[in-house]
């Protein structure tokens, strides 16, 4: 894939642009706490991560990815979680390296930027506005904004609607298979950052048509291609 100027770049939040993993774990763990399970690892929580907060509790109560039917009494327990994710919402979450710099030379090209994640709407603008990114963001699109999450291109879509862009026309970066899946439906080009919570997906993993770069090479990259512009 070469890379050539789109009209607007589109981020993924968690695992993207956001180490989110060790909050995410201990909120996930006074979720369990209260029902007196033992605490898991991080990087249990990390495998899990990317389909939102719901599978993600779900996914912890069952004590796997794949579950086809939500254990009992996942209401409460995403209940709970809300309520301790709020709590430690950014304690230790950071961004990745080279965020940062790579949203700052994106704006100083000036290329509209947006967000499409599956996390919940009330968590997303307040832990990027605790992480001082807020403000690089034409449009955020949740987990809960619309009717259906990624794997559907909807949010994709959408997005790119607020932003006055075709997504063919965007460039959409993530980590995970249903960012690969919702950026495919959408016909927009994914780029994958070589971190992040792929979780199991070994389908990702074969996928060889997207680019990995983290996002200031990804931004290096459009640059060095504008200037060679006439
Ligand atoms: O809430 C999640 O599961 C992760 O959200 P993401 O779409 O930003 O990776
Ligand atoms: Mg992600």
């Amino acid at each position: 894939m070469r890379l050539s100027r789109p009209a607007a770049v589109l981020f993924d939040l968690d695992g993207t642009l956001v180490d989110s993993a060790p909050d995410l774990t201990t909120a996930v763990n006074r979720s369990l706490a209260d029902i007196d399970r033992p605490p898991l690892t991080e990087d249990q929580v990390c495998a899990w991560i990317g389909n939102g907060a719901r599978l993600l509790v779900a996914r912890a109560l069952a004590g796997e990815r794949d579950i086809t039917v939500e254990p009992p009494a996942t209401d409460a327990a995403v209940a709970r979680f809300f309520v301790h994710y709020h709590d430690c919402l950014c304690e230790h979450s950071r961004l990745y390296p080279g965020v940062l710099e790579g949203l700052d030379q994106l704006r100083a090209m000036g290329l509209p930027m947006g967000v499409v994640t599956n996390k919940p709407a009330a968590f997303t603008t307040p832990l990027m506005e605790a992480l001082g990114i807020a403000g690089y963001f034409g449009v955020a699109v949740s987990g809960d904004t619309l009717g259906v999450k990624k794997p559907d291109p909807a949010p994709l879509i959408h997005a790119a609607e607020r932003l006055g862009v075709a997504i063919g026309d965007c460039v959409y970066v993530g980590d995970s298979a249903a960012d690969r899946t919702a950026a495919e439906a959408a016909g927009s080009p994914l780029v994958r950052v070589p971190y992040g919570y792929p979780g199991d997906d070994a389908i990702f993993a074969d996928h060889s048509a997207a680019m990995t770069l983290t996002v200031d090479q990804l931004a290096a990259g459009l640059a060095t291609e504008s200037r060679k512009m006439p």
